[in-house]
């Protein structure tokens, strides 16, 4: 069976003061939380320490928001894996819509971000999606195949977490439809050579519609933006109902 990957994106939100004050409502909530659940934590570079030092015994896993390809260097703003695993990141979100979208993100960087973090040991949360014009236009499946494509060059798929997150249901409140998110992801899936893969939903997971997007078949975990930010709802998230 296919492991279930509940991942947090805290975006930028979050000074450590209050990462800290997030842990010690959240924390609690987890100790009836089901086995064989993942649950990660993709916070802002200056929580990760913080976090760090207090998630030691707890189920939570750490991750980052991205990652550069070069090991050091003069690349202002960036930050390396090895400087990432050193305080005890293990995954990383790598080609958000966010990233392609405000930085200049392509899938050529986005392939180098994935072969670097998995080089250095880290797992890479690789996200495509479509734009709500590419969806409008019928472009859903072609654009998020040629994604996949151009992303995984030369990728190892035993190291490795996909999210599908529709743009246009990344904070507006407006979800894919749970069936149809099966249905991308089922095609997704159809096209790695592991089908392995845990696969993600991402795009308003909210403690409302959570039990039904887990209920789905082809999708294996969810990546939750605003709804991580308060210990009560991610808390509640995590512990979804099947
Ligand atoms: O972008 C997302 C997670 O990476 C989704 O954000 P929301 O859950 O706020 O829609």
């Amino acid at each position: 069976m296919r492991k279930k990957v509940i991942a947090g994106n805290w975006k930028m939100f979050k000074t450590q003061a209050e990462s800290e004050d997030f842990l010690k409502g959240f924390l609690p909530a987890l100790e009836d939380t089901p086995s064989g659940r993942e649950v990660i934590l993709c916070v802002p570079f200056t929580d990760l320490n913080a976090l760090s030092r207090n998630l030691h015994g707890s189920l939570v896993q750490l991750g980052a928001q991205n990652v550069h390809w070069e090991t050091q260097g003069a690349y202002t703003g960036e930050i390396s894996a090895e400087m990432l695993t050193e305080i005890g990141v293990r995954y990383v979100i790598i080609g958000h819509s966010e990233r392609r979208q405000f930085f200049g993100e392509t899938d050529e960087t986005v392939n180098l971000r994935l072969k670097a973090a998995q080089k250095n040991g880290l797992t890479p949360i690789l996200c495509v999606g479509e734009t709500k014009q590419q969806r409008d236009a019928g472009e859903t499946e072609t654009l998020i195949s040629m994604q996949l494509n151009k992303d995984l060059v030369d990728i190892n798929q035993s190291n490795l977490i996909i999210a599908y997150e529709p743009i246009w249901a990344i904070g507006t409140g407006e979800t894919c439809e749970t069936k149809e998110a099966n249905r991308v992801i089922g095609l997704m899936r159809s096209q790695l050579k592991n089908p392995d893969v845990p696969i993600q939903y991402g795009g308003s997971v909210k403690p409302s519609n959570i039990d039904e997007i887990m209920a789905q078949p082809e999708i294996d975990g969810v990546l939750v933006g605003g709804a991580s930010l308060e210990a009560d709802s991610f808390a509640r998230i995590v512990n979804y109902q099947n």
